[in-house]
């Protein structure tokens, strides 16, 4: 891994340009792994100029695919670039990159979602959590696919500060759909507002850079996309363990244009419902009559406070999942179903 000091000249040489390389290798979108590529390298630099100072800097980049993105990170001065990528069609063209940048560009060939960040980059690099963010940076063009279950995966790391969080408030420039941008970053009252909007901006500040349109992509996908910065809080502005935050705050967002209760009362077997939904919404604080949307921060902070009390009450209540029981009671009335009908058939 070359030092900082010595990227004096860190600019790659001449390559034949991403287009051409996806011609060479005959690399055409995988539908399946939401591949749609950036060829133009003034929009890939644009993203990378949303991740700071990347001079000396490590990065670890989801889905360089055929390396635009890849090429603006190494143009830009990272010393130590770890990229992973589950498609295998383009690891030949990510090591032309990677001789054209000596010792700065490292190859995974795998699934980012399993991926042991933790374990990629030195431990030396690591910053205290009250400290300004680590010099390492993960950025990607996500695959739609996996954007939304990679970001709660992240989120929850953060919250527990392992994964890529282990080395510190680690920051993320992460491109989404734009319809995910949007929710990721909603404030109370929008119409965007949603389960997403309250797990990212509990524990990062989350911020909106700019919105590609579709016809930059190849193949043009169906909607424009959204680049969004994170960088984790130093104190999250929810101090429960993520799991609980994210029922409760799943359960409100159910009915997301209902009177918030409708949702939480779904925290709750039917034989308590009523009761610890009222009792909920009393030691919370909270007008009833408020939309789901309408809630800010700090009610979802009081709600998590108020459920996790009646939880230290009755330790049963915390695995209680209403989805869950609707799906029993609906495998139980198929197979009543089942058996009576096979009776009578047997009976004819
Ligand atoms: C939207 S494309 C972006 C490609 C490239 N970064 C660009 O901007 O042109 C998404 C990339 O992620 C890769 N990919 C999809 N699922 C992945 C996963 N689970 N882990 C790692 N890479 C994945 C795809 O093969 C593809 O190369």
């Amino acid at each position: 891994m070359a030092a900082p000091h010595k990227l004096a000249s860190f600019r790659l040489p001449p390559l034949p340009t991403v287009g051409e390389l996806i011609k060479l290798y005959n690399l055409r979108a995988e539908k399946q792994l939401s591949q749609n590529f950036l060829l133009d390298l003034r929009l890939t630099d644009k993203i990378i100029r949303q991740a700071g100072n990347l001079r000396g800097a490590h990065v670890c980049e989801v889905g360089p695919g055929p390396g635009g993105l890849t090429r603006s990170i190494l143009n830009a001065g990272a010393a130590d670039l770890l990229v992973v990528e589950k498609d295998s069609r383009f690891i030949p063209g990510l090591k032309l990159l990677s001789e054209a940048a000596p010792g700065r560009l490292r190859i995974v060939h795998g699934d980012i979602l399993t991926y042991r960040m933790d374990r990629g980059f030195p431990a030396k690099i690591s910053r205290r959590w009250d400290d300004d963010p680590p010099n390492l940076h993960i950025i990607g063009n996500l695959p739609f696919s996996v954007s939304t279950p990679l970001i709660i995966k992240w989120l929850e790391h953060v919250a527990n500060r392992t994964g890529p969080f282990s080395f510190g408030r680690t920051q993320l420039t992460l491109t989404f759909q734009k319809e995910v941008a949007e929710r990721l970053t909603a404030s109370t009252g929008s119409r965007q507002r949603s389960r997403l909007s309250i797990m990212s901006q509990y524990l990062c500040t989350v911020h909106s850079c700019f919105t590609i349109p579709g016809r930059a992509f190849v193949p043009k996908p169906e909607v424009d996309v959204g680049v969004i910065h994170f960088t984790p809080l130093v104190q999250p502005q929810i101090q429960h363990p993520f799991k609980l935050v994210e029922k409760v705050v799943r359960n409100i967002f159910q009915f997301r244009r209902k009177h918030f209760y409708k949702g939480l009362e779904k925290l709750f077997p039917e034989a308590c419902r009523v009761e610890l939904t009222q009792e909920m919404i009393q030691m919370a604080d909270i007008d009833p009559t408020l939309r789901s949307t309408e809630l800010k921060i700090p009610h979802f902070r009081a709600l998590c406070e108020a459920y996790a009390h009646l939880c230290s009450q009755d330790s049963s209540l915390i695995n209680y999942e209403y989805r869950e029981e609707l799906r029993q009671n609906h495998q139980e009335r198929r197979s009543k179903l089942l058996d009576g009908n096979m009776k009578a058939k047997t009976a004819k």
